[in-house]
Protein backbone atom coordinates (compact mmCIF):
# COMPACT_ATOMS: atom_id res chain seq x y z
CA UNK A 1 0.00 0.00 0.00
CA UNK A 2 1.53 3.13 -1.07
CA UNK A 3 -1.13 5.49 0.29
CA UNK A 4 -2.55 5.19 3.48
CA UNK A 5 -3.71 7.62 6.76
CA UNK A 6 -1.83 7.26 9.92
CA UNK A 7 -2.94 8.68 12.93
CA UNK A 8 -0.86 10.10 15.73
CA UNK A 9 -2.13 10.01 19.27
CA UNK A 10 -1.52 13.05 22.01
CA UNK A 11 -2.00 12.28 25.68
CA UNK A 12 -1.70 13.89 28.79
CA UNK A 13 -1.17 10.48 30.96
CA UNK A 14 -0.58 9.79 34.45
CA UNK A 15 -0.23 7.27 36.84
CA UNK A 16 -3.82 5.94 36.80
CA UNK A 17 -2.75 3.09 34.00
CA UNK A 18 -6.76 2.08 33.55
CA UNK A 19 -7.69 5.61 33.00
CA UNK A 20 -4.47 6.52 30.67
CA UNK A 21 -5.64 3.01 28.70
CA UNK A 22 -9.20 4.08 28.75
CA UNK A 23 -8.21 7.39 26.90
CA UNK A 24 -6.05 5.47 24.27
CA UNK A 25 -8.62 2.68 23.28
CA UNK A 26 -10.74 6.06 22.54
CA UNK A 27 -8.31 7.83 20.84
CA UNK A 28 -7.65 4.53 18.59
CA UNK A 29 -11.24 4.29 18.10
CA UNK A 30 -11.61 8.00 16.78
CA UNK A 31 -8.41 7.10 14.42
CA UNK A 32 -9.64 4.23 13.15
CA UNK A 33 -13.15 6.10 12.32
CA UNK A 34 -11.34 8.31 10.82
CA UNK A 35 -9.66 6.00 8.51
CA UNK A 36 -6.31 5.58 10.03
CA UNK A 37 -4.54 2.49 9.06
CA UNK A 38 -1.55 3.11 11.14
CA UNK A 39 -1.92 4.28 14.96
CA UNK A 40 1.23 5.68 16.98
CA UNK A 41 1.06 6.15 20.59
CA UNK A 42 3.13 8.57 22.50
CA UNK A 43 5.98 7.68 25.06
CA UNK A 44 5.29 6.31 28.26
CA UNK A 45 1.09 6.18 27.28
CA UNK A 46 -0.35 4.23 29.94
CA UNK A 47 1.69 5.11 32.83
CA UNK A 48 3.97 8.23 34.23
CA UNK A 49 4.76 7.73 37.88
CA UNK A 50 7.44 7.44 39.85
CA UNK A 51 6.66 3.40 40.20
CA UNK A 52 8.06 2.47 36.58
CA UNK A 53 9.74 -1.03 37.67
CA UNK A 54 6.29 -1.93 39.54
CA UNK A 55 3.94 -1.02 36.68
CA UNK A 56 6.64 -2.94 33.88
CA UNK A 57 5.15 -6.09 31.90
CA UNK A 58 5.67 -7.98 29.43
CA UNK A 59 5.60 -7.69 25.71
CA UNK A 60 3.82 -9.51 24.32
CA UNK A 61 1.62 -11.47 26.66
CA UNK A 62 1.16 -8.16 29.96
CA UNK A 63 -2.39 -6.50 30.26
CA UNK A 64 -1.40 -3.65 28.27
CA UNK A 65 -0.40 -6.03 25.31
CA UNK A 66 -3.68 -7.94 25.43
CA UNK A 67 -5.53 -4.82 25.26
CA UNK A 68 -3.84 -3.07 22.28
CA UNK A 69 -3.44 -6.34 21.00
CA UNK A 70 -7.15 -7.00 20.66
CA UNK A 71 -8.06 -3.52 19.41
CA UNK A 72 -5.42 -3.88 16.73
CA UNK A 73 -7.17 -7.07 15.54
CA UNK A 74 -10.77 -5.52 16.23
CA UNK A 75 -10.31 -2.92 14.44
CA UNK A 76 -7.88 -4.15 11.63
CA UNK A 77 -4.91 -1.41 11.34
CA UNK A 78 -1.35 -1.49 12.82
CA UNK A 79 -0.53 -0.06 16.49
CA UNK A 80 2.66 1.14 17.38
CA UNK A 81 1.95 1.19 20.75
CA UNK A 82 4.24 4.06 22.23
CA UNK A 83 6.16 3.08 24.81
CA UNK A 84 5.33 1.16 28.13
CA UNK A 85 8.15 -0.05 30.90
CA UNK A 86 8.97 -3.77 30.03
CA UNK A 87 10.00 -6.11 32.57
CA UNK A 88 13.93 -6.61 32.69
CA UNK A 89 14.49 -10.46 34.36
CA UNK A 90 18.08 -9.26 34.85
CA UNK A 91 17.61 -5.76 36.64
CA UNK A 92 13.78 -5.88 37.74
CA UNK A 93 14.51 -2.70 39.24
CA UNK A 94 15.25 -1.20 35.87
CA UNK A 95 12.52 -2.09 33.66
CA UNK A 96 12.84 -1.22 29.23
CA UNK A 97 11.07 1.45 28.31
CA UNK A 98 10.16 -0.19 25.20
CA UNK A 99 7.78 0.79 22.32
CA UNK A 100 6.07 -2.15 20.20
CA UNK A 101 4.26 -2.23 17.10
CA UNK A 102 1.17 -4.10 16.39
CA UNK A 103 0.20 -5.78 13.51
CA UNK A 104 -3.82 -5.91 12.31
CA UNK A 105 -4.04 -9.86 13.55
CA UNK A 106 -3.17 -8.71 16.84
CA UNK A 107 0.43 -10.57 16.66
CA UNK A 108 3.59 -8.25 17.25
CA UNK A 109 5.43 -7.38 14.58
CA UNK A 110 8.53 -5.65 16.40
CA UNK A 111 9.52 -4.17 19.83
CA UNK A 112 12.83 -1.55 20.21
CA UNK A 113 13.90 -0.40 23.70
CA UNK A 114 15.13 3.24 24.20
CA UNK A 115 18.84 3.18 23.34
CA UNK A 116 19.61 6.38 24.65
CA UNK A 117 17.79 6.92 28.32
CA UNK A 118 17.49 10.74 28.58
CA UNK A 119 20.16 11.49 31.34
CA UNK A 120 20.67 15.86 30.82
CA UNK A 121 21.06 18.66 32.99
CA UNK A 122 19.07 21.11 31.84
CA UNK A 123 18.89 24.81 31.61
CA UNK A 124 16.04 25.71 33.95
CA UNK A 125 17.91 23.90 36.57
CA UNK A 126 15.59 20.26 36.28
CA UNK A 127 18.10 17.08 36.24
CA UNK A 128 16.70 13.69 34.46
CA UNK A 129 19.01 10.20 35.43
CA UNK A 130 16.72 7.63 32.86
CA UNK A 131 19.15 5.57 33.21
CA UNK A 132 19.23 4.96 36.96
CA UNK A 133 15.83 3.86 36.66
CA UNK A 134 15.18 2.17 32.70
CA UNK A 135 17.89 -0.28 31.13
CA UNK A 136 18.56 1.09 27.90
CA UNK A 137 18.14 -1.11 24.63
CA UNK A 138 20.72 -2.86 22.76
CA UNK A 139 19.82 -2.93 18.81
CA UNK A 140 18.57 -0.43 16.29
CA UNK A 141 14.97 -1.93 14.83
CA UNK A 142 13.31 -1.57 11.45
CA UNK A 143 9.81 -2.93 11.44
CA UNK A 144 8.89 -4.88 7.74
CA UNK A 145 4.56 -3.78 7.69
CA UNK A 146 2.41 -3.88 4.60
CA UNK A 147 2.60 -0.39 4.68
CA UNK A 148 6.68 -0.48 3.90
CA UNK A 149 9.51 -0.36 6.38
CA UNK A 150 8.99 1.91 9.66
CA UNK A 151 12.26 2.68 11.84
CA UNK A 152 11.42 2.91 15.78
CA UNK A 153 12.98 5.51 17.84
CA UNK A 154 11.56 7.12 21.34
CA UNK A 155 11.72 11.09 22.68
CA UNK A 156 15.52 11.82 23.25
CA UNK A 157 16.85 9.17 20.83
CA UNK A 158 15.51 12.28 17.94
CA UNK A 159 18.81 13.64 19.23
CA UNK A 160 21.33 10.69 17.23
CA UNK A 161 20.74 11.30 13.83
CA UNK A 162 23.69 8.23 13.37
CA UNK A 163 20.72 5.94 14.86
CA UNK A 164 18.39 7.31 12.04
CA UNK A 165 20.10 7.35 8.99
CA UNK A 166 20.89 3.94 9.42
CA UNK A 167 17.60 2.89 9.89
CA UNK A 168 16.88 5.09 6.29
CA UNK A 169 20.13 2.90 5.38
CA UNK A 170 17.96 0.01 6.18
CA UNK A 171 15.20 0.68 4.54
CA UNK A 172 12.94 2.67 6.25
CA UNK A 173 10.43 5.31 4.65
CA UNK A 174 8.81 6.41 7.91
CA UNK A 175 9.83 6.92 11.70
CA UNK A 176 8.08 6.41 14.65
CA UNK A 177 9.29 8.47 17.44
CA UNK A 178 6.60 8.32 20.51
CA UNK A 179 8.02 11.10 22.81
CA UNK A 180 7.90 12.51 26.23
CA UNK A 181 9.31 15.36 25.14
CA UNK A 182 9.97 18.25 27.69
CA UNK A 183 8.52 22.25 27.30
CA UNK A 184 11.74 23.53 28.36
CA UNK A 185 13.61 21.84 25.41
CA UNK A 186 10.81 21.25 23.38
CA UNK A 187 9.84 25.02 22.51
CA UNK A 188 13.67 25.47 20.86
CA UNK A 189 14.51 21.86 19.89
CA UNK A 190 10.74 19.71 19.20
CA UNK A 191 10.20 20.76 15.90
CA UNK A 192 13.87 21.42 14.48
CA UNK A 193 15.36 17.97 15.27
CA UNK A 194 11.81 16.04 13.66
CA UNK A 195 12.36 18.10 10.79
CA UNK A 196 15.65 17.33 10.29
CA UNK A 197 15.70 13.71 10.83
CA UNK A 198 13.10 14.18 8.32
CA UNK A 199 14.69 15.94 5.89
CA UNK A 200 18.18 13.91 5.77
CA UNK A 201 16.99 10.91 5.53
CA UNK A 202 14.09 11.77 3.31
CA UNK A 203 11.24 10.25 5.34
CA UNK A 204 7.90 10.58 7.01
CA UNK A 205 8.68 11.49 10.95
CA UNK A 206 5.55 10.72 12.90
CA UNK A 207 6.02 12.00 16.43
CA UNK A 208 3.05 11.82 19.19
CA UNK A 209 4.08 13.41 22.59
CA UNK A 210 2.87 13.60 26.03
CA UNK A 211 1.39 17.02 27.11
CA UNK A 212 0.75 18.15 30.84
CA UNK A 213 2.63 18.24 34.25
CA UNK A 214 4.69 15.33 34.82
CA UNK A 215 6.01 14.03 38.22
CA UNK A 216 10.14 15.87 36.87
CA UNK A 217 8.69 18.06 34.23
CA UNK A 218 5.62 19.21 31.92
CA UNK A 219 6.08 17.82 28.43
CA UNK A 220 5.66 20.05 25.56
CA UNK A 221 2.54 18.73 23.67
CA UNK A 222 2.64 20.01 19.81
CA UNK A 223 2.53 16.24 18.47
CA UNK A 224 3.69 16.53 14.75
CA UNK A 225 3.35 14.49 11.56
CA UNK A 226 6.69 15.64 8.92
CA UNK A 227 6.72 14.90 5.53
CA UNK A 228 10.19 13.88 4.19
CA UNK A 229 10.50 17.57 2.34
CA UNK A 230 10.38 18.47 6.09
CA UNK A 231 6.98 20.39 5.75
CA UNK A 232 5.16 19.54 8.82
CA UNK A 233 1.62 18.16 7.22
CA UNK A 234 -0.22 17.42 10.96
CA UNK A 235 0.19 19.66 14.20
CA UNK A 236 -1.75 19.40 17.53
CA UNK A 237 -4.01 21.74 19.24
CA UNK A 238 -2.51 22.11 22.91
CA UNK A 239 -5.21 19.47 23.93
CA UNK A 240 -5.22 15.34 24.29
CA UNK A 241 -6.58 14.42 21.07
CA UNK A 242 -5.43 12.45 17.46
CA UNK A 243 -4.23 13.98 14.17
CA UNK A 244 -4.12 12.30 11.01
CA UNK A 245 -2.74 12.84 7.96
CA UNK A 246 -1.89 11.26 4.36
CA UNK A 247 1.33 9.23 4.14
CA UNK A 248 2.65 8.67 0.36
CA UNK A 249 5.42 6.68 0.19
CA UNK A 250 6.07 7.66 -3.13
CA UNK A 251 6.65 10.89 -2.56
CA UNK A 252 9.68 9.60 -0.47
CA UNK A 253 11.03 7.68 -4.15
CA UNK A 254 10.00 11.35 -5.99
CA UNK A 255 11.84 13.55 -2.76
CA UNK A 256 14.68 11.32 -2.96
CA UNK A 257 14.98 11.12 -6.68
CA UNK A 258 15.50 14.92 -6.12
CA UNK A 259 17.72 15.87 -3.34
CA UNK A 260 19.64 12.57 -3.47
CA UNK A 261 20.62 12.49 0.26
CA UNK A 262 20.92 9.07 0.63
CA UNK A 263 22.94 8.44 -2.63
CA UNK A 264 25.18 11.37 -2.65
CA UNK A 265 27.24 10.12 0.42
CA UNK A 266 30.81 9.70 0.68
CA UNK A 267 31.23 6.61 2.41
CA UNK A 268 34.68 6.25 0.27
CA UNK A 269 35.33 9.02 2.89
CA UNK A 270 33.36 9.00 5.80
CA UNK A 271 31.39 5.78 7.20
CA UNK A 272 28.27 4.94 9.77
CA UNK A 273 29.19 1.47 11.72
CA UNK A 274 26.63 -0.29 13.25
CA UNK A 275 28.30 -2.53 15.82
N1 LIG B 1 11.54 11.47 27.54
C1 LIG B 1 12.59 11.96 26.93
O1 LIG B 1 13.44 11.25 26.39
C2 LIG B 1 12.69 13.46 26.94
C3 LIG B 1 13.58 14.00 25.84
C4 LIG B 1 13.60 15.47 25.81
O2 LIG B 1 12.75 16.16 26.33
C5 LIG B 1 14.71 16.09 25.09
O3 LIG B 1 14.84 17.32 25.21
O4 LIG B 1 15.49 15.41 24.41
Amino acid sequence: MTKFIAAAVQMDSQDDKMANLAAAERYIREAAARGARLVVLPESMNYIGRDMAQEAEAIPGGPTFQRLSGLARELDLWLEAGSIYESNPEDPARPFNTTFLICPDGTLAAKYAKLHPFDVVLPNGVTSRESDRVCPGKKLTVAETDLGKVGLGICYDIRFGEMFRIMALEGAKLFAVPANFTVNTGKDHWEVLLRARAIENECYVIAPNQMGKKPRFTAYGNSLMVDPWGTVIARASDKPGVITAEIDLDYVTKVRQSTFTLDNRRPDVYQLRKL
